[in-house]
């Protein structure tokens, strides 16, 4: 290789229509999976957990109602989301008045094998699979969160960090005795909830989300409604779409709605808060004290987290990602004889680069099937690893040529320093 440039999209201004709102530096020390744990359950008794940890980004939701098929549609939608988080996957299905749920640490794939989903009858489900934000990565912060009331059972499923959960958790133990189950920030709502004087049930959950501070996009399920909230800012994704049978589908991501053929209706608009039974669909606004806050949409999903057949913020990922490529080539033009991608999340920068550059677009790096995404994973040490699987050069691409590189970040320099 005669001359590398190593090119990141990273290093662009940032579009106006895409706010900043998190930036993702830090980085964390967790142990290893253990992989192949799995819990199933009537309700959820967590042991009580370990100690807590700086937050992080991202997870996927879906929640489905109206469809006999609903945990099996929903396990298809969580490995649509499986890029989201490979830390653990949970299903809870509502059926005859009781929810039943299934989660376990590990891909989808290893969760829900055959048979797991036939445990799961019913017409609606929520689903979730994790990268963990705040708590470990363990069994029993996997989602979704499953809690018996006096007045029923409530699953809820979570993507997003609540800043405040620290001093609204000291606060339900010394003020109210709660006892947590869990080290995830998820679970202060299910206390707050717990706790609220309101009624019916939909009250609590808002008036419970009105405490909250920070990123929420929530899917609830109890034995006869789906409920879809987004925080005030929208700050992560949340999308509703509908199967031809009329069942109504939430999902982080539109390739989520693609997999289980459901038509994307429209995103889930910030402050709202969306309830569907058989009666239909109702739709309500979380109050604020900003009566109309600024959005504040994450920047990473358009760059890295989503995936881009999927349009997210209401735009397209791929419409994105060319563009940042375009860009790059136009701010930083490089004498070179091919343009490669960082695969996976890197490759349509680059298309878009090569294009704008009018320099030929090549496959210099193979990524094994049989590695997930590096960034997502919760130690160093297996990101190391990782990086270390996933990437082989091509030499024929690369022998004697004045290469540019395109990836989509560079945040700790896992990958970077590795190439
Ligand atoms: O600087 P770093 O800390 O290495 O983080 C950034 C890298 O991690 C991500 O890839 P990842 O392997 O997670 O997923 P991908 O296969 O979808 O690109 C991202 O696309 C960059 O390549
Ligand atoms: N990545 C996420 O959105 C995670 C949700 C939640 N904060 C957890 O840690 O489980
Ligand atoms: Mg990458």
């Amino acid at each position: 290789m005669a001359t590398s440039t190593f090119s990141t999209v990273s290093s662009f201004s940032t579009p106006s229509s895409f706010p900043f709102c998190t930036k993702i530096t830090t980085t964390v020390s967790l142990s290893f999976l253990h992989r192949k744990s799995k819990s199933t359950a009537i309700c959820h008794s967590h042991k009580a957990c370990d100690e807590i940890e700086k937050p992080r980004e991202e997870c996927g939701v879906v929640g489905i109602h109206g469809d006999p098929e609903a945990a099996r549609l929903c396990s298809l939608a969580l490995h649509a989301l499986q890029h989201r988080g490979q830390e653990g996957a949970g299903i809870v299905a509502a059926h005859e008045k009781v929810l039943q749920s299934v989660t376990g640490v590990g891909l989808v794939s290893d969760v829900f094998q055959s048979g797991t989903l036939s445990g799961l009858p019913g017409a609606a489900a929520i689903g979730h699979v994790r990268y963990s934000t705040a708590g470990q990565s363990k069994l029993c912060n996997v989602q979704p969160l499953l809690a018996e009331f006096p007045f029923g059972s409530l699953g809820v499923a979570h993507n997003g960090n609540l800043v405040n959960y620290r001093s609204l958790k000291s606060q339900l133990e010394e003020t109210n005795g709660s006892i947590f189950n869990t080290s995830s920030d998820t679970e202060v709502v299910l206390h707050l909830i717990a706790t609220s004087k309101h009624t019916p049930l939909l009250l609590k959950i808002m008036e419970a989300c009105e405490t909250l501070q920070g990123a929420y996009s929530l899917v609830f399920l109890t034995h006869d409604k789906l409920i879809a909230v987004r925080d005030p800012f929208g700050f992560r994704p949340l999308v509703m779409g509908r199967r031809k049978n009329g069942a109504v589908v939430f999902a982080s991501e539109t390739c989520a709605l693609d997999l289980i053929e459901a038509t994307y209706e429209r995103e889930v608009h910030p402050g709202e808060v969306l309830v569907v039974d058989h009666t239909g669909t109702q739709s309500l606004l979380v109050s604020h004290p900003h009566p109309r806050p600024h959005k504040k949409q994450c920047i990473f999903e358009h760059i890295y987290f989503a995936l881009p057949n999927s349009i997210v913020f209401g735009r397209s990922v791929y419409e994105s990602r060319r563009m940042f490529g375009e860009i790059l080539a136009t701010e930083s033009p490089v004498e070179c004889d091919v343009v490669i991608a960082v695969p996976d999340s890197g490759v349509v920068a680059a298309l878009g680069y090569a294009q704008k550059a009018g320099v030929p677009f090549q496959q210099g790096l193979i990524r094994s099937h049989y590695v997930g995404r590096t960034f997502i994973e919760p130690s160093q040490k297996i990101r190391d690893i990782g990086v270390k699987l996933k990437l082989s050069p091509v030499r024929a691409v690369l022998e004697g040529k004045r290469v540019v590189v395109v990836d989509d970040s560079i945040v700790r320099g896992t990958t970077s320093s590795r190439l």
